[in-house]
């Protein structure tokens, strides 16, 4: 299948523009995609099943592993592999950045800059106005300049407008454990805790922002769901739609429990507004039956999806079976690469041992 992939790819690039287009390419790609998923999938051919045998096998462990990479590859098939220098810098920019809390808000109203963009963007709006009624350029004086050089005393690193990337999903799918796991080195055994987290589900219950190395803003948010609230639906939404800082969404999922109806109405509602996103599966640790989770995947109608999003697969919680934290490299270079970060790219603020 991937040979076929490959070949579609290359067909693509080399006649761009002549005999393929590059709408045809995708769909050729598309229908590769739904035929892999169609057939018993590679990994499933392997057996790859976790019974909770607890195989102690060196080939078991090193499987597991593999198996974040071996599902990424599976499923991101227009997708090249991320080359290890890349990821290498990736996890270097993540453990050497300094991690700050930065705001929380319950209402859009409450994120630094927002009324004040809205005030300045009305000011811009009225002065339209008068130029076109009067006529008269003398009309406006500058009063417009005058106000955007204030801040109404919030703080001018807040409203610097650095690039966010935002984690959201169902309540207890591992938002919060993931930003913590994200910013903490994989030395650590224990997760820094930056955001706080917990067993009970609705525990997060504001839009909370963190400022990594000074260069972009990782955005936990309240679950929706049983526990979620009308309003926190409101102002994720709204944040979703009207937040231009916002580069891209990462759509939680959990890998043990799969989607729930209301993760397709967020999908549904991502690919309506054309806000970038992609699917992170979590609790990968929690998986017994890979096959069950392929399954999954391909019930839910994510592989026909028009806009192919990637999908990244990850555990943020260690046991015997899963000694370490798997697929965080891929989701660092993801979240580096929607914030326009070149490979490379230090963080301003390194994190003082
Ligand atoms: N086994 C396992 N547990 C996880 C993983 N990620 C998170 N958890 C656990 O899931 C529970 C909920 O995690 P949170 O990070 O608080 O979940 P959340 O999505 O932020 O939840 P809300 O704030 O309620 O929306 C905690 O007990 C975590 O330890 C994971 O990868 N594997
Ligand atoms: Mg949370």
């Amino acid at each position: 299948m991937k040979a076929i992939l490959n070949e579609c790819l290359k067909l693509a690039a080399r006649n761009y523009g002549t005999r393929v287009s590059p709408l045809e390419a995708g769909k050729l790609v598309l229908q590769a995609r739904k035929q892999d998923a169609d057939s018993i999938s590679s990994l499933e051919k392997k057996s790859i099943i976790l019974d909770g045998k607890k195989s102690e096998s060196r080939s078991s462990r090193q499987r597991i592993a593999n198996l974040a990479e071996e599902l990424y590859d599976n499923y991101n098939p227009g997708y090249s592999r991320t080359g290890k220098s890349h990821l290498g810098t990736a996890n270097y920019f993540f453990n050497a950045a300094e991690v700050t809390y930065e705001w929380s808000a319950s209402s859009f109203w409450e994120i630094p800059g927002e009324k004040l963009k809205a005030r300045a963007e009305q000011q811009t709006l009225d002065q339209k106005h008068t130029f076109q009624i009067s006529g008269d350029l003398a009309h406006t004086n500058g009063s417009v300049k005058k106000y955007l050089g204030k801040t109404d005393g919030i703080p001018f690193e807040l409203l610097n407008g650095l690039p966010e990337v935002a984690f959201l999903g169902r309540c207890n799918a591992g938002k919060s454990t993931l930003l913590n796991n994200l910013t903490t080195e994989f030395s650590k055994l224990k997760l820094d805790e930056y955001a706080k987290t917990s067993k009970k589900a609705g525990y997060t219950k504001t839009i909370n922002s963190f400022n990594v190395g000074r260069r972009f803003r990782l955005i936990d948010t309240p679950g929706y769901g049983v526990r979620g609230t009308h309003e926190q639906g409101e102002l994720i939404m709204r944040y979703l739609r009207e937040r231009r800082e916002l580069k891209r969404a990462f759509l939680l999922i959990s890998a043990e429990q799969g989607f729930t109806e209301t993760d397709s109405q967020v999908i549904e509602f991502l690919t309506k507004f054309g806000i970038p996103f992609e699917l992170v599966f979590t609790k990968l640790d929690k998986v017994k039956n890979v096959g069950k989770l392929h399954q999954i995947i391909q019930e839910s109608g994510v592989l026909e999806l028009p806009t192919m999003p990637r999908m990244l697969f990850l555990n943020s919680v260690t046991n015997s079976s899963f000694p370490k934290r798997l697929g965080i490299s891929s989701l660092r270079n993801a979240i580096l690469e929607s914030c326009g970060l070149e490979e490379g790219v230090r963080p301003l603020k390194i994190k003082s041992k």
